[in-house]
C-alpha cells in the first residue's frame, strides 16, 4: 500500500509504518503525478484536494487531513468518488485556545496594562473559541460568545450578536471557518464597515483564517487607529501575506496557532485511528507514547502568580516573541514563509507542566491553573 503523506506531519513513521510505503511530500506544491498510484493520502492546509489532484489517482481508498479546516478539500468530489475522508477536528483546539490566551497575556505585558476587568468576545464557539474561552475563564475574565449557527442549533450557552460583542468587547479573537455562501458566511466578515465599529482601544486577534478579515481594509483602518492592537497568525493570501500589514501587527505568525506537539500529534493519530477503521486493523499505537518528555515538566510554584507571573510560566510552553521576531525575519517570500512553518520548534500545551506546591492548596488557587490547563499536584 502506497502512502503519500505531508512531511510537515509528525509521527506518520511511527503510526502508519506497519500499514504501507510512506513517501513525504512538500503539501504545497503536490502534483496529481505525484499521487496517481497512491491508496492512501495525508495532507495538511496547504494542498487542495480536489478533481485536479486526484482523478487519475484510481486506487485510491483514504483521504486525511491532519486539520481542523477542510476549505482545502473537495469533500463532495471525494464523497462522489466513495473515497472516505477525515479531518481531525479538534486536535489542535487546545493550541489555538492557549496560543490566544497567551497572545492577550503578551499584549498586556507589553502595554502595561492588567488582563482582569476585560471582556472578550470570541466569534466562532466550536472548537478552537471554546478552547479559548475555557482560559480565559479561567483567568476570570467576562466572555461574550458570538456563534449564530450554534444559538440556530439550540446550543444552550448564551450568545449575544456581532454588533454587540463589537460594542461591548475590549478583546475580540476569531475562531470561526472561512465560508463564502450562507447567510453567516464569513469571508470578511470583518469588512471596513465592520472594522470602523471596533471600540476605541481594542485588541484584535485572528487566529482561523487570513480572509475572515479584508487585510487590505484592516490596512487602512490600522493606519489610522493606531490605538486597536492587532495579533495575526493568519493571513489573505498565504504564504504571501502583505508586508505593510505585517509591520503594522503586534504579534505577527505564520499559521502556526496550532502548533503545539500535542495538537500535531493528535491530528496525525486521529487519521491513523480513521485509516485502521477504514482497512478493518487493529489500532494498536497510543497517543501518549509519541509524546518525548518536556524539558520543563515539573515546575515548583511559591505562591500564587501574578499576571506576570502566568506569562512567565506560560513562555515556558511558549514564547510568542521567539516567532515574531522570526517571522519579521523571512515572511518577505512564500518560501520563507512555508519554511518557518516547516522547521517550527513545536511549543508544549499548558498539560506538559505540572505544577507543585503546597500553597496551590487552596482549592481556588488549585482550580483556576487546572482550568487553565496546567498539572498540579500538591506535596
Ligand atoms: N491558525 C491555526 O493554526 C488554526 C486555524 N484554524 C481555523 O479555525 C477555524 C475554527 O476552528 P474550530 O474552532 O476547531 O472549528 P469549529 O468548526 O469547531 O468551530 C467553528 C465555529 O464557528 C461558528 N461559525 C460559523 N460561522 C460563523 C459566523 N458567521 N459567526 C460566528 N460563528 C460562526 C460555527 O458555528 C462553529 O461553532 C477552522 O475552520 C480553521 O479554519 C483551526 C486550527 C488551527
Ligand atoms: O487545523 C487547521 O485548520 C489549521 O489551520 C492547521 O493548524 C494549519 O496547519 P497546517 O495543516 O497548514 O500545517
Amino acid at each position: 500500500m502506497k502512502i503519500i503523506a505531508d512531511e510537515n506531519m509528525p509521527y506518520v513513521d511511527a503510526l502508519f509504518g506497519g500499514l504501507g510505503e510512506i513517501e513525504f511530500v512538500n503539501g504545497r506544491n503536490l502534483s496529481a503525478e505525484q499521487v496517481n498510484d497512491a491508496d492512501v493520502l495525508l495532507v495538511r492546509s496547504v494542498t487542495k484536494v480536489n478533481a485536479a489532484l486526484i482523478e487519475k489517482a484510481h486506487k485510491l481508498k483514504f483521504v486525511g487531513s491532519a486539520t481542523i479546516g477542510t476549505d482545502h478539500v473537495d469533500v463532495e468530489y471525494l464523497a462522489q468518488r466513495g473515497i472516505p475522508f477525515t479531518n481531525a477536528p479538534g486536535c489542535n483546539a487546545t493550541a489555538v485556545g492557549e496560543f490566544a490566551f497567551i497572545a492577550m497575556l503578551e499584549l498586556a505585558q507589553r502595554f502595561a496594562q492588567p488582563l482582569s476587568g476585560k471582556v472578550v468576545g470570541i466569534v466562532g464557539a466550536g472548537n478552537t473559541g471554546t478552547a479559548a474561552a475555557k482560559c480565559l475563564e479561567a483567568f476570570g475574565l467576562k466572555v461574550l460568545l458570538c456563534d449564530p449557527v450554534k444559538a440556530e442549533q439550540g446550543d444552550s450557552r448564551d450568545f449575544v450578536s456581532l454588533d454587540t460583542l463589537i460594542a461591548q468587547a475590549d478583546i475580540i479573537s476569531l475562531h470561526v471557518p472561512i465560508t463564502k455562501q450562507g447567510k453567516h458566511k464569513t469571508w470578511y466578515l470583518f469588512d471596513e464597515a465592520r472594522l470602523n465599529q471596533l471600540k476605541p482601544n481594542t485588541w484584535l486577534l485572528n487566529c482561523c483564517r487570513g480572509e475572515v478579515i479584508d487585510n487590505r481594509a484592516l490596512i487602512q483602518f490600522k493606519q489610522r487607529r493606531d490605538d486597536v492592537k492587532l495579533v495575526l497568525d493568519v493571513w489573505e493570501g498565504e504564504p504571501n501575506p502583505m508586508p505593510e500589514l505585517v509591520a503594522l501587527a503586534e504579534f505577527a505568525t505564520p499559521h502556526i496557532a496550532g502548533y503545539s506537539l500535542e495538537g500535531k500529534a493528535r491530528g496525525t493519530f486521529m487519521l491513523y485511528q480513521t485509516l485502521c477503521n477504514v482497512l478493518g486493523v487493529n489500532a494498536d499505537k497510543t497517543l501518549v507514547s509519541l509524546l518525548p518528555p518536556f524539558q520543563f515538566s515539573r515546575v515548583h510554584l511559591q505562591e500564587m502568580p501574578s499576571q506576570s507571573q502566568l506569562l512567565s510560566l506560560s513562555r515556558l510552553v511558549y514564547d510568542l516573541r521567539d516567532d515574531d521576531v522570526k517571522f519579521r525575519g523571512c515572511f518577505a517570500t512564500a518560501a520563507g514563509f512555508d519554511q518557518m512553518r516547516k522547521k517550527h520548534t513545536y511549543r508544549r500545551e499548558f498539560s506538559a507542566i505540572t505544577l507543585q506546591n503546597a500553597s496551590l492548596q487552596a482549592p481556588d488557587n488549585l482550580n483556576l491553573l487546572h482550568r487553565l490547563g496546567f498539572n498540579s499536584q500538591v506535596n
